[in-house]
């Protein structure tokens, strides 16, 4: 879709949550070589306006702000962190409508899933503004008599996050909660396609108290920023957000001055149907799980498994269920389809679809996803579907559910599991003990049982395989940004 003319600007109710620079040490300012990126939105290819394209020497100067606020932030209490966390928190969902309409302008989706990412978003600055006050250590009986040892936990450091433009809001509270709350301070890298959202996020972190440097927010292109990190001895952890491919590369970045890393990557979820399933809930739980975001998450259900004896039903009753699916601009009313992030999101799809009609798939629902509709692509249905297509092991990232039969148990186990991925899988079944066995043999860090939306700020979120390291949200988010360290006390 080619760029056209500059959008008229954006009408907010806080004027101030749109902010066309970057924020580095409390004040807001521009790339020191005046450079700068165009944002544009997805459904209508309007520019919406420019962002700073940061370079090394910028991206040094949030280090060196980070260092100052680390050093600030790290004598707060627990209480002072959890108050302003708090804060935080309240101007989120204070400021829902403003923030829902940005990300709906910049990353595309429909308005009201938009204000509901803001809600989950807001749900990790509370979580962890709660997890501040449970930084809990240990006391472990000495070797000696009147020795104790101490275990105590403390921040990290200097920080940093890269995240990806699916969720332009939650997958940045994710992580500034945990780390904010830890003591830590934090340079934000966002997607380059919808950085208002983070820099929104920024301002209103300025409004609850956040002191200068603990929270900063540089924009630009990804790589020179990616280096100028992970090549800092000063940042002492990174947490990305994004592809499996990129992943790779910055956790090779970081072994040079052993950073910490934490990866949330690339998916491939398969949806398991038993014959044993109530299939109206799978239906809902398959409907939740492909479409949410218009397919665009990590967690999405990637491929259909559907045992043989229900499959017809299974597939007539998603067809059905598809029928509800309105596609169209994220702020026209009712629509909950929106346009893809951007041109090659579609071809991707497109690509899919091709791979898997030329090796005989079947087109059950929605038009062929050909010719020039702008970033826009129907949801589409397909059966026939067979392991040797793209569509099982690639992530598709778009509206288009791909379904195969199986015959047992054993079968779809190995299907589902046939894959390098290893971050989401979906299962529907009413025997108990079919539960238990195909949960443990799943090779997957989230499993949803009988549900199609999983996600929470009180589970651990995270990957096995080649969908990353670590876990964030939960009680264990938290130790991502902290170092444990002992105290042995002698005795008298
Ligand atoms: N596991 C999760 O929680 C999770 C959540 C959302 C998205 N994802 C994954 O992210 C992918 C889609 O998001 P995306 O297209 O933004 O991913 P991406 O990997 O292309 O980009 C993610 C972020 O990395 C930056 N980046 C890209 N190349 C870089 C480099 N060489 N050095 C430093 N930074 C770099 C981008 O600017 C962006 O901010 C999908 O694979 C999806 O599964 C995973
Ligand atoms: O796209 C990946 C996100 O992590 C999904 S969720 O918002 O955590 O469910």
């Amino acid at each position: 879709m080619a760029k056209t003319q500059q959008t008229a600007p954006i009408k907010l109710r806080h004027a101030a949550l749109f902010q066309q620079a970057c924020y580095i040490g409390g004040q807001w300012s521009q790339a020191q070589s005046g450079a700068t990126l165009d944002v544009d939105n997805p459904a209508t290819g309007e520019i919406i306006g420019q962002v700073p394209n940061c370079n090394e020497q910028d991206t040094a100067r949030a280090i060196a702000e980070a260092e100052k606020g680390f050093q600030v932030w790290r004598h707060k209490t627990a209480n002072e962190r959890n108050e302003v966390l708090m804060r935080w928190y309240q101007l989120m969902l204070d400021h829902t409508d403003d923030l829902g309409a940005l990300m709906t302008l910049e990353q595309g989706k429909p308005l009201a899933e938009a204000k509901g990412e803001v809600n989950y978003a807001a749900s990790f600055i509370k979580w962890f503004a709660e997890e501040a006050r449970r930084a809990y250590g240990e006391t472990i009986p000495g070797a000696k008599p009147g020795q104790h040892i101490v275990v105590t936990r403390q921040p990290v450091g200097v920080t940093c996050c890269i995240t990806p433009w699916n969720f332009p809001a939650a997958m940045i509270t994710r992580k500034a909660g945990a780390a904010l709350a830890a003591g830590c301070s934090m340079i934000v890298k966002p997607a380059e396609a919808t950085p208002y959202t983070a820099l929104a996020l920024a301002q209103l972190a300025e409004e609850a108290g956040v002191p200068a440097g603990v929270l900063n927010v540089i924009t630009g292109k990804p790589q020179p920023i990616g280096e100028a990190l992970t090549r800092s001895p000063v940042v002492r952890k990174l947490s990305f957000t994004g592809s499996t491919r990129v992943g790779s590369i910055l956790m090779s970045q970081c072994a040079e001055h052993i950073q910490k890393v934490s990866l949330e990557l690339g998916g491939n979820a398969p949806f398991i149907v038993f014959d044993d399933a109530d299939l109206d809930k799978a239906v809902e739980g398959a409907m939740a799980s492909k479409f949410r975001n218009t397919g665009q998450t990590c967690v999405c259900a990637n491929r259909f498994l559907v045992q043989r004896s229900v499959h017809d039903a299974f597939v007539e009753k998603l067809t059905e269920a598809m029928k509800t699916l309105k596609v169209g601009d994220g702020f026209e009313e009712g629509v909950n389809q929106s346009a893809l992030i951007n041109r090659a999101a579609v071809e991707k799809v497109q690509q899919h679809y091709q791979d898997a009609m030329s090796k005989g798939a079947k087109r059950v629902f929605g038009p062929a996803p050909e010719g020039d509709r702008g970033n826009y692509v129907e949801p589409l249905l397909l059966t026939g579907i067979k392991p040797e297509m793209q569509v099982c092991h690639e992530e598709t990232f778009g509206p288009l559910a791909a379904v195969m039969a199986f015959d047992s148990e054993d079968d779809a186990i190995r299907l589902a599991n046939d894959t390098p991925y290893g971050l989401a899988a979906y299962f529907y079944s009413q025997n108990i003990h079919r539960v238990w066995r195909v949960a443990d043999a799943l090779e997957s860090g989230i499993i949803g049982v009988n549900e199609g939306a999983v996600s929470n700020a009180a589970a651990p979120f995270g990957g096995m395989k080649a969908s990353g390291l670590g876990r964030e949200g939960s009680s264990h988010g938290m130790a991502e940004y902290e170092e444990i360290k002992y105290l042995c006390m002698g005795g008298e």
